[in-house]
């Protein structure tokens, strides 16, 4: 891809700076001031989950430079055509547009957002989506109770049978075709599926290393299988993996966002995504949670939370603008109004137990013109967003 900063690929530096600490333990310094200092993650020995995460961002970076995938994936329509009973008209077309059509039904302002993109973006995003939304299922669908590592298992065959070619229904179809047409990666799939894994494992968060991997598992990954499909302005200076930074960093700082607004409604499920080393640091525990009262201490832990929430968000707006022109508006408007639940949580008086924090239709509606406005600021030109 022309644009890409290749000298940064060949040399990779960690976006994170690791200091060394004495006794072998270290130390992130990515949030190392005020509030903040305390939720750093001292992981001791083994690798902290943010450079675990980074090793999947080069590796998903790398791939952009490759001119050509060089696995021929032969779509096996047959199978495809006896599973689904379809004869006739163009099977691919069919196929994306029932990814469409769930996007339409289950998130409706994405869909939206995704009308704004070229029709071969707008469907490949559609598939990501579906398949992400049927992983999310299995967890947390009507089905959810049955769920079992097996399963999860078979589901994750499947994944790989698509990424060789070898769908095993229509929306399985769309997204094999999608991934062998853009430079996506088969680690951030299999590792939503890991997050759903631990899901079913694990409702405490011993530190924010422990959260961080929960969120990169069900929400960074998203950003990252997203980029390849939104493409990079062709004309952008950045790094690669300076872009793939910013959508992680805007997948977690989304979840993050989530868990913050849903803590009641997660308590109520026996659920608390939340580090439990910070809570003690704050005064509080598991209880105070299940019983919900809003107290200083909860408003002092709150704060924290949120200003990191929006630091995440800081990260991300930094890579939106070497989108290509017509990836930018959705993606800022999207950040945006999932940015909005944070101020809105601050309105509430940080009540995240009985209230639910939401954006109001006056403010979604302008948010898109501003968003508008700021997808106008990249290397591409006014023209270029408007036409592509
Ligand atoms: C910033 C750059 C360079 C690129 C953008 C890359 C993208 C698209 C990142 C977004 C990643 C994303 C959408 C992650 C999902 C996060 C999330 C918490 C979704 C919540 O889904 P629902 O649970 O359906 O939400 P609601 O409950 O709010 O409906």
């Amino acid at each position: 891809m022309s644009g890409v900063n290749a000298n940064s690929l060949l040399s990779p530096k960690p976006r994170i700076r690791i200091s060394s600490k004495p006794f072998g333990s270290r130390r992130l310094s990515f949030f190392s001031d005020g509030v903040l200092a305390s939720s750093a993650a001292v992981v001791n020995p083994s690798r902290s989950s943010e450079e675990r995460v980074y090793e999947v961002v080069l590796k998903q970076a790398a791939l952009v430079r490759e001119p050509k995938r060089d696995i021929q994936r032969a779509l096996d329509w047959e199978k495809t055509i006896q599973n689904e009973g379809i004869t006739d008209g163009n099977l691919l077309s069919e196929a994306y547009s029932r990814c469409g059509e769930v996007c339409a039904e289950y998130a409706k302002t994405f869909y939206l957002g995704t009308q704004l993109m070229t029709p071969e973006r707008r469907r490949a995003v559609w598939a990501i989506y579906v398949w992400c939304r049927r992983t999310d299922e299995l967890v947390d669908g009507p089905n959810a109770s049955h769920i079992t590592p097996k399963a999860l298992e078979r589901w994750e065959k499947r994944l790989t049978d698509l990424f060789e070619g070898r769908p095993y229904d229509m929306y399985d179809a769309a997204l094999s075709d999608t991934v062998s047409k853009y430079p996506v990666d088969i680690q951030p799939f299999k590792d939503m599926i890991e997050g759903m894994r631990l899901d079913l494992r694990k409702s405490r968060y011993e530190n924010f290393d422990e959260l961080y991997l929960y969120c990169y598992y069900v929400a960074g990954t998203v950003g990252l299988m997203s980029v390849p499909v939104m493409g990079l302005a062709p004309e952008s200076k950045a790094s690669v993996e300076s872009v793939y930074n910013a959508a992680l960093a805007l997948g977690l700082a989304n979840q993050l966002t989530n868990i913050l607004r849903d803590v009641g409604e997660d308590a109520r499920r026996g659920r608390v995504y939340l580090p439990q080393d910070e809570l003690a640091q704050a005064g509080l525990c598991d209880d105070d949670i299940f019983r919900g009262k809003v107290t200083d201490k909860w408003r002092f832990f709150m704060k924290g939370q949120i200003k990191r929430a929006r630091r995440f968000f800081d990260e991300a707006e930094k890579g939106v603008a070497e989108l290509s022109a017509a990836s930018r508006w959705p993606v800022w408007a999207s950040l945006m109004l999932y940015k909005q639940i944070l101020d809105s949580i601050e309105a509430n008086d940080y009540d995240n137990f009985t209230k639910r924090a939401y954006v109001g239709k006056a403010k979604k509606l302008l948010s898109l013109p501003i968003a508008f406005g700021r997808a106008m600021v990249g290397p591409s030109s006014f023209k270029d967003l408007v036409t592509r």
